[in-house]
């Protein structure tokens, strides 16, 4: 069996430090990957595995992604949620005896970037912490790219899981040995990071304070837990470096509706069910002008917000920018403005590029014309004042960076000239060493009077002043001699030798005096870190808040009424992504859940619009939770606590667990936490079970929410569940419209009163293409059950039909006389005389 390679052993030496991310080695211009991790990366980054010498006399899996290119490849592996370590050459190929030394010089993880190619700007890569403590959990967040740090101090499991859906978290830590596949792919870290002691010190430590108190988390509680071993693990894998993460919030939950992780999914706000980005409420929704807004934007829509005030705040702002400002000004100016959050975690972590700091820049000189088209307004003072005043530092930054930058600080030409005068020295020198040498050579010329007097350049003396035979006697004194030659003396001047030392050391010490005066940069910056953030933070916001007025504006949307009283009452509603499809073609629908009649139950053909009906309701009260502008006519609001989905139906095959399993899990879910103020929207609960079973839990499901006057949208195709109705006060019924035309079904997208006639189902099918054989047979069969269903209905057999019958009196008298009717016994004569006899009284 063969020896491993010098090579392959250090590699296998760096391997085994980490062993669960993928190791770059780098060779050359190449960066290489071996065994499993090669394999990993070219499933990933579709790649081509190929081989390298042999281990244990099987060939070595390699493969391999150049070095100039390899960003678009990690960036690549870390969406996918892998872990890198970048392994550097560090000695010199051609004095090393062996192999090259080499050492890992940057660990990449997911939750702990801030590059520009490597974190999307649309979204935060969270880092999320979570830790069990007995039957509570506690969770904390860092936006390690945007400097934020969140912590949630006791939450239950539920919570725990809706937080963890909100965050989707691109990485996320827990105690070694409690990951918990509900609660997704988690990183274990040693128990004693998650210690009260430690980790409240490593937070005291960080933010310089004698305890937590001052961010209102002075009691122990594992959310502190948590937040003290994410920041044990940023600070490891940041090499202790991240001051722009100034303070731990405190998240009340209490203070934002919630949302269960279904509903998150169902109503696909910025992700839709396939997880692309097309037909989200955010597709429609979004028209932010930089990245800040984007977040921001994103942000409230999967948090909105369950105080009166704070959304009253946002309705007022959103007024004054539609009302009183020039908006579209105001955008085009949001326009020119950088990512600034993000520029100042790279400018904390040390990574700033020059373009970062030239669009830092440009965007400090834009605020004083932003804040212009704002000044004086009472809605938007808050906002004008944390937007603030960096004049000094946009005075510095122009001065110091040239307009045009490069991608990288070694490129050069990022300081500007003038900005220092030992720089200007040095690319003059560098640049123009000739050009300083004739000014030399003139001078010297003119003061000696000397008209042989010239400046050269040998390789071997360096910097020479030369002077012919017949004038070389009537050198300065300061002139010293070098070199004689034939009809020519040469000498050096000190001045010369000054000059020689600076020109051939001049561009890599204009090199590294540029890199010290960029770096100088910083600091300033840094000082006044703070206000910077608040000030980037601002800027989101106002984008934000400037994207929802535009909108209003160009969707025709509303402000809603927001009022205590739990209920709502929408007039012309619409569905914000069901009508940017089909324009015009939109029918509006109105819609009331009050107190008294708080469940509806909505029954209507497929494809009449049930879903789309049920969704835009629980957009609209989403929206006007986040304070923006709703789709309707005219709407009021009573302040929600939550939004409770169970729709559509999605295997967990993953996780287990069927669609019917699914589907009870969330319907389960729904019925432990409704409460009068949460709105709950059911939409064909009990249809993955056989019937009975499936109408029986349906029922007794929205007679639950009914009885405990949650707001309630039941959406069924079981008849039987409209005599829910004559049972309870609060529960009505409403239906969807179409007609039959002929053989056709027309839509008519109508809401209205009162449960629907029919179901068309087999219109329906028709219309999608079912084979006109099997529909004919669907109809016959059709018949035969909906006869054998009345034969198999005499009382007291079926518990069901007892619950479910509509009362006697409704029914038509020839039900009766049908379900007395002895089928087995008529001929087909009678029969189908008897079916003309039928079809008579029906026609008469
Ligand atoms: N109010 C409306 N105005 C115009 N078109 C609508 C409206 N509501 C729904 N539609 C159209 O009808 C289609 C079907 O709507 P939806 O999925 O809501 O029906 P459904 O009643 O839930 O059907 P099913 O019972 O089969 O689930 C939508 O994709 C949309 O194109």
């Amino acid at each position: 069996m063969s020896e491993p390679t010098p090579m392959m052993r250090q590699y296998l030496a760096i391997k085994s430090e980490f062993p669960s991310l993928l190791v770059f080695y780098r060779m050359g211009d190449f960066y290489e990957l071996f065994f499993d991790d090669a394999a990993k990366a070219a499933r990933i980054l579709d790649i081509t595995l190929t081989a390298r010498g042999h281990s244990g006399g099987q060939p070595i899996p390699m493969a391999g992604i150049p070095h100039h290119a390899a960003e678009g490849y990690l960036a690549k592996l870390l969406a996918a949620g892998e872990s890198v370590a970048l392994c550097e050459q560090i000695g010199d190929p051609a004095t090393s005896k062996g192999p090259v030394e080499r050492r890992v010089t940057r660990v990449l993880t997911p939750g702990t970037l801030a590059d520009e190619a490597l974190v999307p700007a649309d979204r935060v890569a969270w880092l999320a912490c979570w830790v069990q403590q007995g039957r509570d959990y506690g969770l904390a967040a860092m936006d390690v790219a945007g400097g934020r740090f969140e912590c949630y101090p006791q939450l239950s499991l539920n919570q725990l899981q809706s937080q963890l859906a909100r965050l989707s978290p691109a990485e996320t830590l827990c105690v070694d040995g409690a990951v918990d596949p509900d609660l997704g792919e988690a990183l274990g870290l040693p128990g004693w990071h998650f210690e009260a002691a430690s980790a409240e010190a490593v937070l005291c430590k960080h933010f310089a304070v004698k305890d937590l108190g001052g961010f209102g988390l002075d009691a122990p509680s594992p959310g502190v837990c948590a937040a003290g071993a994410l920041m044990q693990y940023a600070l490891d894998r940041l090499r202790d470096d991240v001051k722009h993460v100034g303070s731990l919030t405190r998240i009340h939950l209490d203070a934002f509706l919630q949302l269960d992780p279904s509903a998150r999914r169902d109503l696909e706000l910025t992700q839709n069910l396939r997880g692309g980005r097309d037909g989200t409420l955010m597709s429609v929704l979004n028209s932010t002008q930089n990245p800040m807004g984007l977040r921001r934007l994103s942000g409230w829509l999967h948090q909105p917000l369950a105080m009166a005030e704070p959304v009253a705040a946002r309705q007022t702002a959103i007024l004054c920018l539609q009302q009183d400002t020039d908006l579209d000004g105001l955008r085009d100016q949001l326009k020119q403005t950088g990512d600034v959050e993000r520029i100042l975690g790279r400018v904390a972590l040390q990574s700033a590029r020059p373009k970062d700091l030239g669009r830092l820049g440009m965007t400090l000189i834009q605020l004083p014309g932003l804040i212009e088209h704002i000044r004086g307004r009472d809605a938007l003072r808050r906002i004008e004042t944390e937007l603030g005043d960096f004049s000094d530092l946009a005075a510095l930054l122009t001065r110091a960076l040239n307009s045009e930058l490069p991608h990288r600080l070694s490129d050069g030409d990022v300081i500007r000239a003038g900005f220092n005068d030992e720089l200007d020295e040095l690319r003059g020198l560098s640049n123009d060493a000739g050009a300083a040498l004739a000014a030399i050579e003139l001078r010297e010329r003119e003061a000696t009077g000397l008209s042989t007097l010239k400046v050269g350049y040998n390789r071997v003396h360096g910097y020479y002043i030369e002077l012919s035979k017949s004038q070389s006697d009537r050198a300065p004194v300061e002139y010293v001699r070098r070199q004689t030659l034939k009809n020519a003396e040469r000498f050096i001047t000190p001045e010369l030798k000054t000059f020689e030392d600076k020109a051939v050391s001049a561009k890599s010490r204009a090199q590294s005096l540029e890199r010290a005066l960029f770096e100088g940069l910083f600091a300033p910056l840094l000082e006044q870190l703070g206000a910077l953030q608040l000030c980037a933070r601002t800027l989101g916001e106002l984008d934000a808040l400037c994207c929802l007025a535009e909108r209003g504006l160009s969707l025709r949307w509303v402000l809603p009424h927001l009022v205590d009283a739990p209920g709502l009452d929408i007039q012309g509603g619409r569905h914000p992504v069901v009508e940017a499809s089909v324009g015009e073609r939109f029918v509006a629908n109105d819609l009331r859940l009050m107190t008294e009649r708080s469940c509806q139950v909505i029954t209507g053909p497929n494809m009449g619009g049930k879903s789309t009906f049920m969704r835009q309701t629980a957009l609209i009260v989403l929206l006007a939770h986040i304070g923006a502008p709703v789709p309707a006519s005219h709407a009021r609001i009573g302040l929600c606590d939550q939004i409770l989905t169970r729709v559509g139906s999605a295997d967990d095959l993953a996780g287990g667990r069927s669609t019917f399993m699914v589907e009870m899990t969330e319907t389960a879910n729904i019925l432990n936490n409704a409460t009068p103020r949460s709105l709950v929207l059911m939409d064909e609960v009990g249809r993955g079970t056989s019937t009975f079973d499936g109408l029986s839990l349906a029922w007794s499901a929205c007679e639950a929410l009914a009885q405990r006057g949650a707001l309630t949208l039941f959406a069924t195709h079981y008849f039987e569940m409209t005599a829910l109705a004559e049972q309870f006060a609060t529960v009505g019924n409403l239906h969807l419209t179409a007609v039959e035309h002929g053989d056709e079904i027309i839509f008519m997208h109508q809401v209205v009163e009162g449960p629907a006639s029919q179901s068309y189902g087999l219109q329906v099918a028709k219309l999608a293409g079912v084979p006109r054989a099997v529909i004919e047979r669907a109809r016959r069969k059709l018949v035969s059950l909906e006869q054998s269903s009345i034969d198999q209905k005499p009382a007291g057999q079926h518990p069901q039909t007892d619950l479910f019958a509509p009362p006697a009196a409704a029914l038509p008298d020839w039900v009766n006389e049908v379900a007395a009717l002895d089928v087995d016994e008529l001929t087909p004569r009678a029969a189908l005389e008897y079916l003309y006899s039928l079809k008579v009284r029906a026609n008469s």
